[in-house]
């Protein structure tokens, strides 16, 4: 608001009826002054008066017009019906006056003007039990339209002057006065008469000067008007705060409040019309009105008795009471001449009128209930939105109190499951808050539900003089009616939003238990082949299997207990690796939701980095692409994981992995072959040769698996990737003669110059990458050595990682004995090579040469020694190039080079990784397996074409 603006506090006042604009005259007039009729004809006083700001609609609301008539044509309408209805008993007399209080001059609307045509005027107010103006114009009516057309004339002589706020401006009180005398058509010596004076006043209305700028006599009469509303206003202070005791009341203040003395607080039953305009404009008028009027319902007045006197009958007017009814005769019989049946018009004509009241009231329910129904069964919608949102909270929330005591340290799938379940939780509680959209649709329906129980309430208890019993009862019926209707919508509209809520749940529920049957049988089956390809729990494997089992066993548990129904039966004896890799989990598209929050399910951040896994959660049509499917994969096999990865909600260890592979990218200018394979790099390899496939050529040995070796990340890649990948092992790893014969060599950062080190100070390509690179934990990789040796004899081309947790001892060659031919003996030069996934640490070089060149001495044991003490830093994985000399450039375009095998090796009693796929590198490096911990470099070259290498 701006300064110095009135500052109003927010006020509730409270009216017997309030009508909103579209009111007609009639709906105003039935709640208004037609109440008062019946104890009109009962000898009762009665006034309605009309108060409000200029221009607001009293003269409107107690004249009218011709084609809309106010309150006095239809009070006069009714009143005519009743007395007609009731005059075959009763004598009924009615006299009108209608007069107009002017700048505190009584006027006479009904007499002839006086020659300057204004009203004739002057008249005084006498007072005695009741208030009288002497000489005014009585005129007797005998129906409704004569009265109005009393009205009309007056209003006419009323005066009336356009003003800055109104065109047609009363300037005038006006007063109608109808009085009423009954006296009953059976004479009798002692005649009862009642009496009753209906008063309707057209109150002038109060204008504020300053709003209304009237100048010269439009002021005067505005103080004149505002002068007596203020008498009046004082009056009905001074009524309420008397609180029925005798206190003074300024009456006599102004003409208007002598007038209205016994309307006020006399004998008189009293109804205030009051007018509001609902513009901003009249805001401070509306609210001063509003005041006026609330005091004024405050106003406690003594009992109201009836006008009643008693008039004795004189013997000297038996003659006219005769004469009297001998006329009553003939009238009653000239009725029944003409077979007029007036009390059946008359029932006929109540009916009519029950029937009427009967359907209002019916309307009236079905436009509430047609207004309030789409919110009120919003509001359902919402209570079961609500209650959803309760139950799943309360079951995520027990389920994370589960985890949090379960145990004193917390694992990575506990946090895993804890973040899972926060995030679930976190729409839930968005839901529930109370700012939420839910609560305040709920809010929104729980108004109009109390709108719509007021307007029963409103329309059960409506009393008519129209209604019968059976009416009312009809009425009351229909809203209850109305109510169990709206109960009905309502609980149908919880019901749908319920039911949907449990049909999410159980597809759910059923995706979740389909998916993790199967990674429980994967589990399973990944035992097993550890078991059976593994080392006997004497390394790495043992731990893994144990872990799977347990995976394996705790899941089954939980299916026993939840299904009845255990996945333990399901799991393969023979295994074969293409089964692990061809793991499918259960669709996950799930499109619909009925929830009170946003699906977390459905909104996977990593869907727009990566397409098809992305899609996986929500709309892909088979989410087998998302997790665990090679061939769907991207192109590559790192946008492939990071695809699946970013599928999954929670995957805080492989992004640590990533990170780490992302620092691989720094080791050299160009990028390396690992970095090719794991970032999935579109430079093309020249003259692919794939590791498997070469593995499987004729060179190779037959004990090559399947080419889909496990983990093997080529294997994620369609032929030609594959193909690509598979160079790169076959660079490092030797013979090329399994390649397929029609590809052609093409220079690449992989070829022999790149090697060299052109852009690396000289030193080759894989001598930087040993020095950049470090293996991870020795103790993640197996500690056969025996293991890793036999690999290499067989020389096939199994993946490194699933040559290590797979391949048996069995393979070792004979002359690889643990510890034993480390580092070669002309392997001084030959290129160094490390395990994937370790961190960089440049200033760990120099020290590595020393060792290295140890490494080269023909002592292993020496060698042992040296490379020992580099563990004790960072350890590092050297690559001896088969019958290379200690410069790598001699090495570089010797033919021996495509048959050597690298090996890197732990030490003596670990595992030894064949660099013979540069996929299983980079799968290593990816999955962050820890394949390889040399402390000392292994070196063995082969015959040129020949499968069998010579150990150094
Ligand atoms: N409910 C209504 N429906 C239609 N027109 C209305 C209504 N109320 C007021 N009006 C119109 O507004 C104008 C002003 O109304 P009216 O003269 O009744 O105001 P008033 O309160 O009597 O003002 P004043 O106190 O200055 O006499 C008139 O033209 C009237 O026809």
């Amino acid at each position: 608001m701006p300064p110095g603006t009135k500052r109003y506090k927010d006020r509730r006042f409270m009216f017997d009826r309030v009508f909103p604009p579209t009111v007609t005259q009639e709906g105003v007039f039935e709640a208004t002054s037609k109440p008062l009729l019946t104890n009109l004809l009962d000898g009762y006083n009665a006034t309605v008066f009309a108060y409000g700001a200029t221009g607001c609609g009293k003269t409107h609301t107690i004249s009218g017009t011709d084609t809309d008539p106010g309150i006095i044509y239809l009070t006069m309408a009714d009143l005519f019906q009743r007395i007609e209805d009731r005059r075959t008993d009763w004598n009924v007399e009615v006299l009108v006056t209608f007069l107009e209080i002017y700048n505190e001059d009584i006027r006479d609307l009904l007499a002839e003007p006086t020659e300057g045509g204004t009203p004739r005027g002057g008249l005084n107010i006498r007072e005695d039990k009741t208030v009288k103006v002497v000489g005014l114009t009585e005129l007797k009516p005998t129906s409704a339209e004569e009265v109005k057309e009393i009205v009309i004339a007056g209003n006419s002589r009323r005066t009336q002057s356009p003003t800055h706020a109104n065109e047609t401006s009363s300037r005038s009180h006006a007063v109608l006065q109808v009085h009423v005398t009954q006296s009953p058509r059976t004479a009798k010596l002692n005649e009862q008469k009642t009496m009753g004076t209906l008063s309707i006043i057209d109150l002038a209305g109060s204008e504020r000067a300053a709003a209304t700028s009237n100048m010269g006599q439009r002021m005067v009469e505005g103080a004149n008007i505002n002068k007596s509303l203020l008498a009046l206003g004082n009056c009905i202070n001074a009524l309420c705060e008397s609180g029925g005791a005798v206190r003074h009341v300024p009456y006599r203040n102004s003409k208007l409040t002598r007038l209205l003395k016994f309307s006020l607080g006399g004998n008189c039953k009293t109804v205030m019309i009051v007018c509001v305009a609902p513009t901003s404009n009249h805001f401070d008028d509306t609210h001063n009105t509003l005041i006026y009027a609330e005091r004024a319902t405050k106003i406690k007045t003594k009992v109201v008795t009836r006008n009643v006197v008693n008039v004795e009958r004189h013997v000297g007017r038996y003659v006219e009471a005769i004469n009297r009814l001998n006329q009553e005769v003939a009238e009653l019989k000239s009725k029944l001449a003409k077979n007029s049946n007036t009390e059946l018009d008359i029932l006929k004509r109540k009916r009519k009128e029950a029937q009427a009241e009967v359907e209002k009231s019916k309307n009236d329910i079905a436009s509430k209930a047609e207004q309030t129904s789409a919110s009120i069964v919003q509001g359902a919608v919402s209570t079961a939105k609500l209650a959803v949102a309760n139950t799943k909270l309360a079951m995520i929330n027990k389920r994370l109190a589960e985890i949090g005591c379960a145990s004193g340290s917390i694992s990575s799938s506990v946090e895993a499951e804890k973040a899972l379940l926060k995030a679930l939780a976190a729409p839930e509680e968005q839901a529930i808050r109370s700012d939420s959209s839910i609560a305040t649709q709920l809010n929104r329906s729980m108004n109009a539900g109390a709108m719509f129980d007021a307007t029963l309430r409103a329309v059960s208890e409506r009393r008519s003089d129209k209604l019968e019993a059976i009416e009312i009862d009809a009425i009351k019926l229909d809203t209850h009616l109305a109510r169990a209707e709206m109960e009905r919508k309502r609980a149908e509209a919880e019901k749908t939003v319920l039911s949907g809520a449990v049909d999410d749940m159980a597809q759910v529920i059923v995706k979740l238990v389909g998916m993790l049957g199967r990674t429980t049988v994967m589990i399973g089956e990944a035992g097993k082949a550890l078991e059976r390809d593994g080392d006997g729990g004497a390394s790495t494997s043992g731990p893994v299997k144990r872990l799977l089992d347990c995976m394996k066993e705790g899941n089954d548990q939980a299916f026993l207990s939840l299904v009845g129904h255990s996945t333990e039966g399901y799991v393969a004896d023979n295994i074969d690796s293409s089964i692990l890799n061809n793991y499918r989990p259960a669709s996950t598209a799930f499109t619909r939701r009925i929830s009170s929050g946003s699906a977390v399910l459905q909104r996977n951040p990593s869907s727009s980095r990566t397409s098809t896994a992305g899609k996986s959660f929500r709309d892909a049509p088979d989410a087998s692409t998302s997790v665990g499917s090679p061939r769907r994969h991207a192109r590559t096999p790192r946008k492939s994981l990071r695809s699946s990865i970013a599928a999954q909600p929670y995957r805080r260890v492989q992004d640590k992995k990533k990170t780490k592979t992302v620092l691989w990218k720094d080791m050299v200018d160009e990028p390396l072959a690992e970095e090719y394979s794991i970032r999935g790099s579109s430079k093309p390899i020249p003259n692919a040769t794939s590791s498997s496939s070469s593995a499987a050529g004729p060179s190779s040995t037959s004990n090559q698996g399947p080419s889909t070796s496990i983990a093997s990340e080529s294997e994620w890649e369609d032929e030609a990737e594959r193909t690509d990948d598979s160079l790169n092992l076959s660079f490092f790893s030797g013979p090329r003669t399994a390649g397929p014969p029609g590809r052609r060599a093409r220079a690449s950062h992989l070829t022999m110059g790149f090697l060299k080190g052109k852009n690396n100070g000289g030193r080759g390509a894989l001598q930087s990458l040993a020095e950049t690179e470090e293996e991870p934990a020795a103790d993640k990789f197996p500690q056969d050595a025996t293991s890793t040796a036999s690999s290499s004899s067989s020389g096939t081309m199994r993946p490194v990682r699933s040559k290590n947790y797979m391949s048996p001892s069995k393979r070792l060659p004979t002359s690889m004995k643990p510890g034993a031919g480390l580092g070669s003996s002309t392997g001084a030069g030959g290129r160094r090579r490390s395990i994937v996934g370790g961190r960089r640490r440049s200033s760990l070089i120099p020290h590595l040469s020393p060792n290295y060149h140890s490494s080269a001495n023909a002592n292993p044991n020496e060698s042992m020694t040296s490379n020992r003490r580099i563990s004790s830093g960072p350890r590092r994985a050297l690559m001896g190039m088969g019958s290379s000399s200690a410069s790598p450039k001699r090495n570089a375009k010797r033919p021996s080079l495509s048959n050597s095998r690298s090996y890197l090796t732990s030490r003596g009693d670990t595992s030894v990784m064949r660099s013979s796929s540069m996929a299983n590198i980079s799968s290593n490096a990816l999955f962050n397996t820890s394949v390889a911990g040399p402390d000392v470099s292994l070196s063995f070259s082969g015959k040129s074409g020949g499968s069998k290498p010579t150990w150094r």
